[in-house]
């Protein structure tokens, strides 16, 4: 049978959300400047062989040009490797690369104008209060969101982003992931001693940069925050 336009969408929507759902454990977030001098281009082919499932291309510094061509790199590498591709801000970018999504801030281009153009890309926006997952809740609720996850943070003191001066913490992230059905990220400051208490607190992916972009070996530490993260989600609770 030769699938129409609209129901090969409908395929790859379902298979990218899929796979956020059922495989995304650690979801690793490059920064070329907090890399110990490697590049991108290497941190992804690590973080691929070290089995992650989802990669965000965030790089705020390369011109336009070079950004494409290392898009396009994510793109090919990705598709080879079986993983979510999701590109920083740059909806443009995203589309001419293929990518299979954005990440967007409260003060980047709105989910809802995006969704118009990519209606099998995954969506996903940052929370940094429990007003603003309350906000996307009632929108989930009235069937108006065009989000397909959002990220809860910033959760501990970081330094990879700059401006950030008021940090969650884990004790609340219970409450607020409650306000908002969908599934949901945690970011900032996320270290390998953060995982039980993260896990206790009902978070099931966890988004890094410096964490295993900082590594001596990012492809094993990859894996090891994949193996750590299903093990202590797949305990109860209160075993942790
Ligand atoms: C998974 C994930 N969560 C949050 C962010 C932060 O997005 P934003 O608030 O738009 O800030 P910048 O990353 O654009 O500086 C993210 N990138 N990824
Ligand atoms: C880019 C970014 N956004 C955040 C948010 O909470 O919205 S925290 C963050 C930095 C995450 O880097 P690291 O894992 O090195 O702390
Ligand atoms: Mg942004």
């Amino acid at each position: 049978m030769v699938k129409d336009g609209k129901s090969r969408q409908a395929d790859l929507y379902g298979w990218r959300r899929k796979v956020l759902m059922d495989e995304v454990t650690v979801y690793p977030v490059c920064c070329e400047q907090l890399s110990a001098g490697r590049s991108d281009k290497e941190w992804l082919d690590n973080v691929l062989a070290g089995g992650a499932k989802i990669v965000q291309l965030r790089d705020k510094k390369s011109d336009d040009r070079l950004l494409l061509e290392k898009a396009k790199y994510f793109r090919e590498k990705t598709r080879e490797a079986g993983a979510l591709f999701l590109i920083n801000d740059r909806f443009d970018i995203g589309l001419l690369a293929d990518s299979d999504g954005i990440h967007v801030g409260q003060g980047d281009l709105p989910p809802e104008e995006i969704r118009r153009l990519t209606p099998d890309w995954i969506i996903g926006q940052s929370c940094n209060d429990l007003a603003e997952v309350e906000a996307l809740g009632a929108q989930v609720q009235a069937g108006s969101s065009a989000v397909d996850y959002y990220n809860i943070g910033p959760i501990y003191r970081t330094d990879t982003k700059e401006g950030l001066h008021t940090f969650l913490g884990a004790g609340d992230i219970q409450q607020i992931s409650a306000a908002c059905p969908l599934p949901f990220t945690v970011m900032g400051g996320i270290k390998w001693d953060h995982i039980p208490e993260l896990a206790a607190a009902g978070v099931r992916r966890m988004a890094v940069v410096t964490a295993i972009s900082m590594a001596a070996d990012m492809q094993a530490e990859t894996r090891r925050w994949i193996d750590e993260i299903r093990r202590v989600t797949t305990l109860p609770v209160n075993s942790l």
